[in-house]
């Protein structure tokens, strides 16, 4: 029996008449890395905060380490581990992190509230170059830095509170190419380091191929496939992922093709 870090169970959730998930159902092995991909409106981002805790299933369930999440806890203690088993990444960091507050100070602070009473100067430094960043940006603020930089203090952040899981949601669609790729490579490289698993949340299909090893793939709020992301991306089987594979733009690429494939499907 595989230990997982996270399962789960047959969520589905409701907006009015949209069933923005529906029976949705996966597991990710502990420090395992696990895509879900769909075009927009498929409901990858109601599953993540279903699973982060940010959105309440109206049925199935969300386990971490084979226990049942709860969906609120109350009491400081249990939020805060509650919170230590997921953590989130964002697309746009800046939205979560204090402009007014240095990077160490984001850390110190994250450090305080989990693990009150040590020194956490070595941790900072140990989170500032597991992330790739100097000392120099320890001073520095979310507005100084790049995209890219901002990215990997959110990430150093979510480190920090050493979770089960990390919940990245598109985290980097907001980025230059050249920028994505050297935090996909960072991605890669601290899943090698540390046990994390992810969740690891995208459109992009030349992301998934780099940092997970399984992906689903979800359609109107359903996950219609299911595999090893080499299989699934090698050898799609369901039409829908086939025309996701078909709808990266590449020499030769026909638009209206795609178009009228998308009309049949
Ligand atoms: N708070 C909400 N209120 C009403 N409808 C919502 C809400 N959140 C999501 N939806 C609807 O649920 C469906 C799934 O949305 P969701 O954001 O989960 O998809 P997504 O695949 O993450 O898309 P995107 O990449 O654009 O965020 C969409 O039809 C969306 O309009």
């Amino acid at each position: 029996m595989p230990e997982y870090a996270l399962q789960a169970v047959g969520l589905t959730r409701s907006y009015g008449a949209v069933r923005a998930v529906d029976g949705v159902s996966f597991a990710l092995p502990k420090g395992g890395s696990l895509g879900i991909v769909g075009e927009s409106g498929s409901g990858k981002t109601t599953t993540a905060r279903i699973v982060v805790g940010l959105e309440q299933a109206d049925a199935g369930e969300v386990l971490v380490g084979g226990a049942r999440r709860a969906s609120a806890v109350r009491g400081r203690a249990r939020r805060l581990a509650r919170a230590r088993e997921v953590q989130m990444v964002f697309q746009d960091p800046l939205q979560s992190l204090d402009p007014r507050t240095s990077v160490e100070s984001v850390l110190r602070e994250t450090l305080g509230l989990h693990f009150p009473g040590r020194d956490h100067t070595p941790r900072v430094r140990e989170l500032l170059d597991q992330v790739g960043l100097g000392p120099r940006a320890a001073d520095a603020r979310p507005g100084g830095l790049s995209g890219g930089q901002r990215q990997r203090v959110a990430i150093a952040r979510a480190l920090a509170v050493e979770p089960a899981v990390l919940v990245l949601d598109e985290a980097v669609a907001a980025l230059d190419v050249s920028v994505q790729a050297q935090i996909l490579n960072l991605l890669a490289d601290i899943r090698e380091q540390t046990a994390v698993g992810y969740l690891f949340i995208t459109h992009d299909l030349g992301a998934v191929r780099c940092v997970t090893d399984d992906v689903i793939v979800m359609r109107q709020g359903r996950v219609v496939e299911a595999g090893s992301t080499s299989e699934v991306l090698g050898s799609p089987r369901h039409p829908y992922t086939r025309l996701l594979m078909d709808s990266v733009p590449r020499p030769g690429w026909d638009p209206a093709r795609i178009a009228e494939a998308r009309r049949t499907l």
